[in-house]
């Protein structure tokens, strides 16, 4: 079952290639799913993604879709024909450019007699926090805009959503078991905050029920690396 998964998902912040390769060479297949984000994506474009679908990496490219619903159903089926595994859109684009993204990639894959993959809705960026997110006007709290968005993502038939893990519970309470919950904003107790606002410990994601842990600088800044993701591993794992 999808829910079950409890994947961790590396997100591969960079323009340097030779990192990436570095990367991937050190963390694969321990990490099985990579995140193309803005960065690499606006470096190197689809090539990135075949390169590292060829190396037998599950990828998740992360480009947050968002304009009117053509546009965003045709941008989400060129990365369908790319071959990723996830893609997202930003659901403050509202349903009807959620649902063209859903259905025009939906029809793709039937056509082609491929296996769709996992359209996924951003609500609340977790770098948001409380200042920022009431100085943006919302009169809602910022937990009830991201379920009110996930229910809305639901609706027009997304996978599931990317949502802080704090979240999570609400979420899945109001969208269900099978819901899928992908959360960045996650940070060891050993790790800097940087940006991200809304943070768990990988263990504390896990137990409010996340799917996938999106985890970047905690690894891919650490000095070691692969002694960085073992160890989110091995919490996740509860060891
Ligand atoms: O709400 C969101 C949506 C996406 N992200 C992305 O996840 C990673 C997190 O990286 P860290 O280095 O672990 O902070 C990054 O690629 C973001 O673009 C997010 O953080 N929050």
């Amino acid at each position: 079952m999808k829910r079950k998964e409890r994947k961790l998902i590396l997100a591969l912040d960079t323009g340097d290639r030779q990192r990436v390769n570095d990367l991937v060479k050190l963390l694969y297949p321990r990490v099985d799913y990579f995140k193309v984000g803005l960065e690499l994506f606006t470096s190197f474009g689809p090539e990135i993604v075949s390169q590292l679908k060829h190396q037998g990496c599950k990828v998740f490219v992360d480009l947050k879709l968002h304009d009117i619903p053509n546009t965003v159903g045709r941008a989400a089926v060129s990365l369908a024909k790319m071959g990723v595994d996830m893609l997202n859109i930003h659901l403050s684009g509202g349903i009807g450019m959620s649902r063209a993204a859903v259905e025009e990639v939906r029809h793709y894959a039937a056509e082609q007699g491929v296996a769709a993959p996992l359209i996924i809705g951003v609500t609340v960026l977790t770098s948001t926090g409380m200042t920022d997110y009431s100085s943006m006007g919302y009169t809602d709290t910022l937990e009830r805009r991201v379920v009110r968005l996930a229910q809305m993502g639901k609706e027009a038939g997304l996978d599931g959503v990317v949502a802080s893990p704090r979240e999570a519970q609400s979420i899945r309470a109001a969208c269900g078991p099978d819901f899928v919950l992908v959360t960045p904003g996650i940070r060891p107790l050993w790790a800097a905050k940087n940006d991200q606002q809304r943070i768990t410990t990988p263990k504390e994601a896990l137990d409010l029920g996340a799917d996938y842990l999106v985890v970047g600088r905690p690894i891919t800044a650490a000095q070691d690396p692969l002694s960085a993701a073992e160890k989110i591993l091995a919490e996740m794992e509860g060891e």
